[in-house]
C-alpha cells in the first residue's frame, strides 16, 4: 500500500495535535514532518503531549518541502500564516488541506487562481465536522423560505478570528438563495455599538467567546408566528477528523480549489 506523505503545520495546536493523533491511527497516512514556529531540528516524539512519532520538525516550510517531498500539507495555524503556507505549498506542488479560518475573499480568490494555473487540488474547509456541514446545508434550504435569519456562533476564548469561518460560510451559502433584505426595524439604532452584531447582506452574525466552549452554531429563522432553529455542537476536536481524513484523500484527485467540505461529500 502506498501511503500518503503528510506534513502538518501547527502540530502543537488544539487541532494540529488532534490531526497527529488521527494520522498515527490511519494505516494509509504517513506523517513525514511538521512545520512549527519553534523546535526546529527536533522530533515530534520529543515534544511533550504529542504522539510518539519519529517525524522531524522544521521552522522553515521550504526546507521541509525540499527534504521530505510530501503529497499533502494539512494547515491548522493562524489566518496570516495559513495563507502563506498554502501559497508556498502550491509553489512546491504539495496539495493543501486547509482548516485554518479567517482568509479574506481576496486571499481565497488568489489561491483559487494559483490552483487553476498549476492544476493542483486545494481543499479549504471552514468546518470539517460532518454535522456542521449538514447544519449549513439545512440552513441554506431553510433560507429559501425564511429570509429573516440571525447566526449565533459560540467558541472557546482562544479563538483569533471573529466571526468564525463557519458563520461566514453559512452566510455565503444562505446568500445564494435568500432574497436580499435588511432585517429588523428600518429605524433601529444601536445605543451601544455592535449590539446588533456583524452584518452580511442584512443578516446579523453574533460571536460569543467563553472558556469551556468548543465550537457551536445556531442559525435562527423567524417568520409570521414561527421560528426555526438549526443548531450544531462540536463537543470535542475529534469531531473534525472525519472531514480532515476525507479531504486528504479527495485533494489528491482534484486539480482546482474547493472551498467547503460539502463539495466533496458524496
Ligand atoms: N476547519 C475546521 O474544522 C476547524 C478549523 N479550526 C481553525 O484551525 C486553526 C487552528 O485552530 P486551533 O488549533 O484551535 O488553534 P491553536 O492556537 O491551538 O493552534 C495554532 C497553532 O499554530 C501554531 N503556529 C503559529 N504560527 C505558526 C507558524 N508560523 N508555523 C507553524 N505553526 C504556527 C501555534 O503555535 P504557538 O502555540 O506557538 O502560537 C499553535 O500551536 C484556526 O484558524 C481555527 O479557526 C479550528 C477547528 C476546526
Ligand atoms: O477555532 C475553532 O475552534 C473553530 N474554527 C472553525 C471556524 O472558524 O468556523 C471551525 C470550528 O467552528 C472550530
Amino acid at each position: 500500500m502506498t501511503k500518503t506523505k503528510i506534513v502538518v503545520a501547527g502540530p502543537r495546536g488544539k487541532m494540529g495535535s488532534e490531526a497527529l493523533r488521527m494520522i498515527e491511527k490511519e494505516e494509509r497516512f504517513d506523517l513525514v514532518a511538521c512545520v512549527d514556529r519553534k523546535y526546529d531540528g527536533m522530533k515530534v516524539k520529543d515534544i511533550p503531549s504529542l504522539p510518539a512519532i519519529d517525524a522531524p520538525i522544521y521552522e522553515d516550510m521550504e526546507q521541509c518541502f525540499q527534504n521530505v517531498s510530501p503529497d499533502v500539507l494539512i494547515d491548522l495555524t493562524t489566518p496570516e500564516v495559513g495563507y502563506k503556507h498554502t501559497k508556498l505549498a502550491l509553489q512546491y506542488n504539495v496539495r493543501p488541506v486547509v482548516g485554518t479560518t479567517g482568509f479574506t475573499n481576496d486571499q481565497l480568490a488568489e489561491l483559487e487562481s494559483i490552483a487553476d494555473e498549476k492544476g493542483i487540488g486545494v481543499i479549504i474547509a471552514p468546518n470539517f465536522a460532518i454535522g456542521a456541514v449538514l447544519m449549513m446545508q439545512f440552513s441554506k434550504w431553510a433560507a429559501k423560505y425564511f429570509p429573516d435569519v440571525e447566526i449565533i456562533e459560540r467558541h472557546h476564548d482562544q479563538k483569533l478570528d471573529a466571526p468564525s469561518g463557519t458563520a461566514v460560510k453559512t452566510a455565503q451559502l444562505i446568500q445564494e438563495v435568500r432574497t436580499s433584505k435588511t432585517q429588523g426595524h428600518p429605524n433601529e439604532t444601536e445605543t451601544i455599538s455592535g449590539a446588533r452584531g456583524a452584518d452580511i447582506d442584512g443578516m446579523k452574525i453574533h460571536s460569543m467567546r467563553l472558556p469551556g466552549l468548543v465550537a457551536h452554531q445556531e442559525v435562527m429563522f423567524g417568520s409570521n408566528g414561527e421560528t426555526l432553529t438549526i443548531k450544531h455542537d462540536s463537543i470535542n476536536r475529534e469531531s473534525f477528523m472525519t472531514g480532515v481524513k476525507l479531504s486528504v484523500e479527495k485533494v489528491q484527485q482534484l486539480n482546482v480549489l474547493v472551498y467547503g467540505l460539502e463539495n466533496i461529500m458524496e
